[in-house]
């Protein structure tokens, strides 16, 4: 069944997933031009298939090529000339998944309606590694409010649903301009729970990040810690795993709780943590009522520094773009770094920026497409 196209189609069992996948080289695996390739696959049987977009790709073009390959192996039943997002199949989500750095998203397009197409429980399936496609998040590109051209929500992987994803913003800027077609240079207003969130794709594909202001005042971000004359909360002694750590915390929109040191030892060396065992105690801390994310920080240099994350909601993640953020707001604050840096995460670096003129903060990096795909619900 490999065909020169590269296409590989496995069928399972009635109870197991049938998967299609497919080579994005060529345009070979478009259904017109190979209609026995899915001849084998029985509607009722096809659980989950996805077409593989390439990771590497910088072809803007190869989610749109990709579409047309995926209505072929899911639906037999439709035409082809129907783009791949807008079919409307009952109980079937056609998604896009995405990564920056590594932090990775399935995108749905929610133009069409407020209400996310899915719910916080079915979330945490199609996010599960083994049994779904497995994602860090779903993230929903909805009507935009208030004058705004979008609307983003979005569910970590446990099923709750945070103010604000970095990553995931620049994901769904580039998932946006796939589905207006648009290329190039492009800024997007988006509405958030965090407030307004403006990316913008620059010309070599990177989307640099109008994140707006941080959030220093304690009972804001949330945190119970005690809080200076000011009302921020810098430096401050917190108690966790039977080490006294010196914690600062800063709100993106979504709660950050960031770490440089211990009272033994001003500088860490974040490789040698154990973030599995110590991470979820920082998060159900009783002193972050809404829980926290929470970054360990090692400064190379005052414009270079290295993180390693545990998110609220979503565990160990290879990176998160409000931590990033957030550390570079704590970094300053604690008079670690200046307002320009690189922040070095598993997945890769993004440049930060806290500008002094206006308090925002900016957020560069990447965000890439990785497969697109339909699972039933
Ligand atoms: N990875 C994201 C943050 C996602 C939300 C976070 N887990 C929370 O619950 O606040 C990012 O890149 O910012």
């Amino acid at each position: 069944m490999v065909t020169g196209a590269a296409k590989l189609l496995v069928s399972a069992g009635a109870d197991h997933p049938a998967l299609c996948l497919s080579s994005a080289k060529s345009n070979a695996f478009r259904s017109s031009s190979s209609p026995s390739s899915s001849a084998s696959l029985q509607p009722s049987r096809v659980q989950f298939a996805v077409v593989n977009v390439s990771s590497n790709s910088p072809n803007p073009r190869s989610l749109r090529l990709c579409s047309a390959a995926v209505s072929s192996s899911v639906s037999e039943v439709k035409s082809s000339s129907v783009p791949f997002l807008d079919h409307k199949e009952t109980n079937i989500l056609h998604f896009v998944k995405y990564h920056g750095l590594g932090n990775d998203f399935i995108l749905v397009d929610n133009r069409d309606s407020t209400v996310p197409k899915i719910t916080s429980e079915q979330a945490v399936k199609l996010c599960d590694r083994n049994f779904g496609i497995g994602a860090d998040g779903v993230i929903f590109a909805l009507p935009g409010i208030n004058g705004t051209d979008y609307t983003m929500r979005i569910f970590n992987s446990d099923g709750s649903e945070p103010e604000m994803c970095g990553n995931g913003i620049r994901c769904l800027a580039k998932f946006i301009s796939e589905l207006e077609n648009s290329q190039g240079k492009q800024s997007y207003t988006i509405h958030t729970d965090a407030g307004l969130i403006v990316p913008e794709i620059q010309e070599d594909g990177q989307v640099r990040v109008d994140m707006g202001e941080p959030i220093l005042k304690a009972s804001d971000v949330p945190t119970r810690l005690l809080p200076n004359k000011d009302q921020s909360v810098v430096k401050c002694k917190l108690d966790v795993d039977g080490v006294s750590w010196s914690a600062t915390c800063v709100s993106m929109g979504n709660p950050h709780c960031v770490i440089f040191g211990t009272n033994s030892s001003e500088n860490l060396e974040v490789d040698e943590l154990n973030l599995a065992e110590i991470g979820p105690k920082f998060e159900h801390h009783v002193m972050f009522p809404a829980r926290t994310n929470t970054e360990f920080v090692q400064v190379f240099s005052p414009m270079h520094l290295k993180m390693r994350v545990w998110e609220r909601g979503a565990g160990a993640t290879l990176a998160c773009g409000t931590g990033a953020c957030a550390v570079v707001v704590a970094a300053v604050l604690e008079g670690r770094a200046g307002r320009a840096c690189r922040v070095d995460l598993p997945g890769g670096p993004l440049q930060i920026e806290w500008r002094e003129e206006n308090n925002h903060v900016y957020m560069t990096g990447p965000a890439e497409v990785v497969f697109t795909g339909s699972v039933p619900l």
